[in-house]
């Protein structure tokens, strides 16, 4: 079995590490915390993080990168979108040999508007990995690490790394598919934490389902609008990493972005909501970026345009809400372009 080098010891970290040790991989599991690496090594937990699963002996927790990487066939990037550049800065210093990149991150940067693989080809050498592979997917970190049934999606331009992602993650409890639709994948899993931020605030507002319901379908719709008018394939976003990760995002308690969208709507501030949480809530600067998007590509993003306006312009939920409902009247479903008419999913 391999090496594989898993940067980044938060709840997603910890759990592919977890996956990866229950498949018999030498599993290293960095973290830039000295004291983390310690706790980990000596308790089999993380506790701030993912404190009720206990991590296989084949997971060694390291502080050093170099101890890590070293020798590692295989890097799994999984920090937050916004240290990805920073982590990758560090990588492209000490790594010394080709391995196969995977990342599990799911955001866009602002401003660049880059997607996560993008940024990474920007930052680490081609000649160090070749193609990056993405994974994602409907699976929070929770039920990963209590081995519940989970499918995922990897995807990359070369086909053979994405096959070895595939490889060496799939098992009994965690099914993992390929699509070569890159740009799809990744913005799927970017974009689905607008809407679940969305869907939270709706909760917190005691709107009920049918708010709720209407938010998951008509996000799905801009979501895929935007992605199509980037190249994406539409038929992504019926998947796992569009409707699938949709679903576990705006319907559970696990979800970090849902949960920042519940406290917004019961009222609370964004930064005191965002320190409460103490991990990720990465639908806050996907909101701003895809907003940016969306101008720039000049596609309507209705729901999007209006998480922007209540983050970023302090609106209040109820005003948004309004103006989303009395928009001017609309058709529901879009024509499909000719070359995907005759596509079956
Ligand atoms: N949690 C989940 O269920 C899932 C998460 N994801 C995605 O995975 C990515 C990571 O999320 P997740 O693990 O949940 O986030 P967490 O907030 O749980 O953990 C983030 C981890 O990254 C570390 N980190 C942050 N900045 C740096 C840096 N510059 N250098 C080194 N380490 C750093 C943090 O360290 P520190 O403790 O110092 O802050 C922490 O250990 C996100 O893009 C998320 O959307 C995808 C699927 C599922
Ligand atoms: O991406 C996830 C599940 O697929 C986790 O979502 P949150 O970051 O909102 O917790």
């Amino acid at each position: 079995m391999g090496k594989v080098a898993v940067l980044g010891a938060g709840s997603w970290g910890s759990a592919l590490a977890l996956v990866l040790g229950d498949n018999h991989h030498d599993v290293r599991l960095w973290t830039h915390r000295a004291e983390q690496a310690k706790a980990i090594n000596e308790t089999r937990q993380n506790e701030k993080y993912l404190k009720e699963i206990t991590l296989p002996d084949e997971v060694k927790a390291y502080d050093n990168l170099n101890e890590a990487i070293a020798d590692a066939e295989t890097i799994v990037l999984v920090v937050p979108t916004k240290a990805i550049r920073d982590v990758c800065g560090q990588l492209k210093n000490h790594l010394d040999h080709k391995v196969t990149l995977i990342h599990a991150a799911k955001g866009i940067e602002p401003h660049t508007l880059k997607r996560v693989s993008e940024m990474i080809e920007e930052e680490v050498p081609r000649e160090l990995y070749g193609e990056v592979v993405v994974l994602s997917g409907p699976s929070h970190a929770e039920e990963v690490g209590a081995r519940h049934p989970t499918t995922v999606t990897v995807s990359s331009h070369d086909h053979d790394l994405a096959q070895k992602a595939q490889d060496l993650f799939i098992n009994d409890k965690f099914r993992v598919y390929t699509n070569p639709d890159i740009v799809g994948v990744e913005l799927g899993g970017a974009l689905k934490n607008i809407i679940a931020l969305g869907a939270g605030i709706s909760d917190g507002l005691d709107y009920g389902d049918n708010a709720k319901a209407a938010l998951i379908t008509r996000g799905l719709a801009e979501i895929a609008r935007l992605g199509a008018s980037m190249g994406a394939n539409p038929l992504t976003f019926a998947g796992l990493t569009g409707v699938g990760d949709l679903i576990v995002t705006c319907t559970s308690s696990h979800s970090r972005n849902w949960r920042a969208g519940y406290l917004l709507g019961q009222g609370r501030k964004l930064d005191d909501v965002l320190e409460e949480m103490g991990m990720v809530v990465e639908g806050v600067r996907t909101t701003q970026a895809a907003y940016q998007l969306s101008e720039q590509e000049n596609i309507e993003m209705p729901i999007t345009k209006g998480l922007y306006n209540l983050l970023f312009n302090q609106e209040p939920p109820k005003v948004i809400v309004d103006r989303l409902m009395n928009r001017g009247k609309t058709h529901e479903v879009e024509e499909l372009p000719d070359d995907l008419r005759n596509q079956t999913l």
